[in-house]
C-alpha cells in the first residue's frame, strides 16, 4: 500500500480520527499498511488472535486492545506467519509482540506498543469484534484503519 498518513489526514480532516498519546513501536515487514478492522478485546490472553489470524484477512486489519499490557507477548512468529498465508494485511496490538527479529522478515504490518520475550497465556478468554478504545479512539469492527510510521488513524470509511 502505497499511501503516508499525513497525507490522508491533510486530504480527509473530517473524516479520520487520530490514536493519540501511546508510543508505538514497528515490527513487521511492512510499516504502511491498511484495511477494514476486526477487533479483538483481550488481557494476556491470544486465544482470539490466533484464531481469527487463522482465517482469510485478505484486505483486512486485526486491531486488539491488550489492555496495554507488556507483561507478555501476544503475537510471535508463528502466529504472525499464519497471518502471512491468509492474506493478512496487518496487527496492530495495544499490548506487545515477540519473536521481533522474524517478524521483521514477513510480509505484513505489525504494531504493538512494544515487545518481551514471554509468551501469551491461552485459556480460551477474549472477545471478538466488539467496540475497543485506546489512545482517545473508540474503533468500531468494520471500520478502516491505516497505519505508518508517523502513526495510527481510523475512517468510517476506505480512504484509498
Ligand atoms: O504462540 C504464541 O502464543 C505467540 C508466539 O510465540 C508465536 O506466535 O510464535
Amino acid at each position: 500500500m502505497d499511501f503516508v498518513t499525513c497525507d490522508l489526514c491533510d486530504d480527509h480532516a473530517e473524516d479520520v480520527s487520530v490514536v493519540t498519546g501511546l508510543s508505538w513501536r514497528s515490527f513487521g515487514g511492512r510499516s504502511a499498511f491498511g484495511g477494514q478492522i476486526d477487533t479483538v478485546k483481550c488481557f494476556e490472553d491470544n486465544s482470539r488472535v490466533k484464531e481469527q489470524l487463522a482465517t482469510p484477512g485478505k484486505g483486512k486489519v486485526l486491531l486488539v486492545d491488550g489492555g496495554g499490557s507488556l507483561r507478555n507477548a501476544l503475537i510471535g512468529d508463528m502466529i504472525a506467519e499464519n497471518a502471512v498465508e491468509n492474506g493478512w494485511e496487518g496487527v496492530i496490538i495495544y499490548g506487545a509482540c515477540r519473536d521481533v527479529d522474524a517478524l521483521a522478515q514477513l510480509d505484513i504490518g505489525v504494531i504493538t506498543l512494544g515487545c518481551v520475550p514471554i509468551k501469551s497465556v491461552r485459556r480460551g478468554e477474549g472477545q471478538l469484534n466488539i467496540p475497543v478504545s485506546f489512545g482517545g479512539v473508540t474503533f468500531q469492527p468494520g471500520q478502516w484503519v491505516y497505519a505508518d510510521n508517523n502513526g495510527i488513524i481510523v475512517a468510517d470509511k476506505a480512504l484509498l
